[in-house]
């Protein structure tokens, strides 16, 4: 059975108790969507965001947990916590904490065990700079991080694994068709001996998809989905590749 396809929004930290009306819109435009819908806001608006949803299908995620399950760690938050304020998934190792908070692939994957731990589905997000691609790194890079980054006991169902080039996230530009395809070729095969049935795994393409990217991203073999930053803000935006996903194989 192919796996069930996912369109992903990380607010990053974007968004406010206001910018939940979206979310009325987006109900509006997909009262039951034909893929699997998520949204990442800032953890402050994760309970909110919950209740504005109602009885809607759409799930909501955090953007990082600590690997603790509690504790002394100020400013921090448990996967735990994120699961009690309405959460199911959490993305981690995004590419912006890699960069702003040191994290490395240890880091992810201690991280990625406690929101197991928790219940939760971890998005590990990967991919190389714009430096590591034009040296030619790119797949020794991935292979690298998804063996740093995923940890013991992550499956299909508790796993999602994200390849972000960071050279594409937020400025419009994005791989060639062929090189995503070849990275979520190569993502599948080595998931493999970690994650046991990688065949059911979601493997996601994320950085600068838009309503006129998305279909043809769509149509690429081993892409399941999206994580989408700057267009998740948006009901129209966001609406329009849910359906371009709904639309897809
Ligand atoms: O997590 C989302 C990615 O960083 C992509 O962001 P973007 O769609 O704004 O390029």
């Amino acid at each position: 059975m192919a796996p069930r396809k996912l369109a992903a929004g990380n607010w990053k930290m974007n968004g406010d108790l206001a910018a939940l009306a979206e979310l009325d819109l987006l109900r509006e435009a997909h009262p039951e969507p034909g893929c699997e819908v998520l949204i990442c806001p800032p953890a402050l608006l994760i309970h909110p965001m919950k209740a504005r949803l109602g009885a809607h299908a759409t799930a909501v995620g955090g953007q990082d947990c600590h690997a603790n399950a509690s504790g002394a760690h100020t400013g921090d938050i448990s996967a735990s916590q994120l699961k009690d304020a309405g959460a199911t998934y959490v993305i981690l190792g995004h590419s912006e904490r890699r960069a702003d908070h040191g994290e490395t692939d240890a880091d992810v994957a201690a991280k990625a065990a406690a929101a197991h731990g928790a219940e939760l589905t971890a998005i590990i997000c990967v991919g190389e700079t714009e430096a590591q691609r034009d040296a030619g790194e790119t797949l020794a890079v991935i292979g690298a991080q998804l063996a740093g980054s995923l940890p013991e006991g992550a499956s299909a169902a508790n796993t999602v694994i994200a390849y972000e080039p960071v050279w594409a996230i937020g400025t419009g530009r994005t791989p060639t068709e062929a090189q995503i395809a070849e990275v979520h070729a190569f993502m599948r095969e080595r998931i493999q001996d970690r994650v046991g049935d990688a065949d059911e795994a979601r493997l996601l393409y994320g950085g600068s998809v838009k309503p006129a990217n998305a279909a043809e991203i769509f149509a690429l073999p081993h892409v399941d989905g999206a994580l989408v930053g700057g267009a998740s803000l948006k009901a129209a935006d966001f609406g329009a590749i849910i359906s371009a996903l709904e639309a897809a194989r």
